[in-house]
């Protein structure tokens, strides 16, 4: 996507400095800044403090921090090690954990002396798969709005609420709620998108910015509006991401997701969720009762960051001093409040018998022992 004209990915191989390079969006949508991540702390604290975040850009970036692993000692050892480690960065997206799974099932097998190159390959590899899934969500996702386009009036604006950050910034390219979005108003659809805030980290802010730097008309509402919107017949839609979804499409997202869903079912409003494979988790079926939910300091709940009357970027406190904050970052929609789940080979309802319709080569994963701490 576009940052004051120019062509970005979330994420590049810098080939001169041998380096990865991130945008670290701590400071969006304020301040546009990129770093070069070489060392594994450097990759671990992107993920922990969320320099990268969302589910697929969370797995991309974990394939070259596991390329890097292999630099530094491709043997076996270290390979576990390093898995071990970035693991343990943040539970619930299980984009995290696929990456790193899929990252060691494919050096395994290998000699020791060609796992660097490999490994660089392969996290290119996920990168660029990564762009494509995200078009194909587009295309799919495209479909239904064209759908609800046909009973509008020619020209009439069509409403989409989305909750969090699921665009390009989530991912390595396009975003996977944003996809369809991009798709419509590329289309020449007219859209208008409900931008929820999304405390305590203001996600939507970074929405916000990504909508406006493509000139996706736009609302930033405080996430307690999207019920009065959806009884007041201004949401035609919502589409959201997922950080893990189950294999009978229960589904895990930022936190507020569900109470978005339970009001989008009391007023008829179509919920759908946008995701890439692999961000299924075909080891459970029950999301509430399996899926692990980040708890992440309280200081996010009781600090806000933004523009300070200087123009620094700075933090403020919003609560009386001292007050406990409370501060799970996602929570589960079980999957009979989801219309459908918007994938790279299409729209499935949210059911185990549509998943696997979908995705036949994993109907006979078999259930894990879970930790539910860890999610492995
Ligand atoms: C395409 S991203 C889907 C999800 O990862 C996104 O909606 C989300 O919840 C991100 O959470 P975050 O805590 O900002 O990493």
């Amino acid at each position: 996507m576009k940052v004051n004209g120019k062509h970005y990915r979330s994420l590049w191989w810098n080939s001169e400095k041998n380096v990865l390079e991130i945008i670290d969006q701590r400071w969006l949508p304020h301040d546009f800044r990129t770093q070069t991540v070489g060392t594994m702390e450097e990759f671990a604290d992107a993920i922990v403090e969320m320099r990268v975040r969302g589910a697929p850009l969370i797995g991309a970036t974990a394939a070259y921090a596991m390329a890097l692993a292999m630099k530094i000692d491709p043997s076996n050892a270290y390979l576990e090690k390093a898995w071990k480690y970035f693991n343990e960065t943040r539970p619930t997206a299980v984009n995290l954990r696929w990456a790193l799974n899929r990252c060691k099932d494919a050096l395994l097998p290998l000699p020791e002396d060609q796992r660097a190159d490999a490994a660089l390959k392969l996290a290119h590899e996920i990168a660029d798969e990564d762009v494509e899934i995200n078009a194909q969500i587009g295309r799919h996702g495209l479909a239904i709005i064209q759908g609800i386009a046909i009973n509008k009036k020619p020209g009439e604006t069509i409403n989409i609420l989305t909750h969090c950050n699921a665009g390009w910034l989530a991912t390595v390219d396009w975003g996977t709620a944003t996809s369809p979005m991009y798709h419509a108003h590329n289309a020449g659809i007219p859209i208008h998108v409900w931008v929820d805030e999304t405390r305590p980290r203001n996600q939507g802010a970074l929405t916000s910015w990504e909508l406006g730097s493509h000139g996706v008309p736009h609302t930033y509402i405080v996430d307690n509006a999207g019920g009065h919107l959806m009884q007041h017949g201004k949401v035609d839609l919502v589409i959201v991401g997922t950080d893990r979804t189950t294999r009978r499409g229960d589904v895990c997202n930022k936190i507020g997701t569900y109470l978005k869903a339970l009001a989008a079912h009391a007023n008829n409003v179509p919920f759908y969720v946008a995701l890439p494979s692999p961000t299924i988790d075909w080891t459970i079926a029950n999301g509430v009762a399996d899926i692990p939910i980040e708890e992440r300091s309280a200081q996010e709940t009781t600090h806000v960051q933004g523009i300070m009357p200087d123009g620094s970027i700075g933090m403020v406190q919003v609560t009386p001093e001292g007050t406990p904050g409370g501060n799970p970052a996602f929570d589960v929609t079980p999957n009979h409040l989801v219309t459908g789940l918007i994938t790279e080979r299409g729209v499935t309802p949210a059911t185990a018998e549509g998943l696997q319709a979908m995705f036949p080569e994993f109907a006979n994963v078999k259930p894990a022992a879970k930790n539910k701490k860890t999610g492995s």
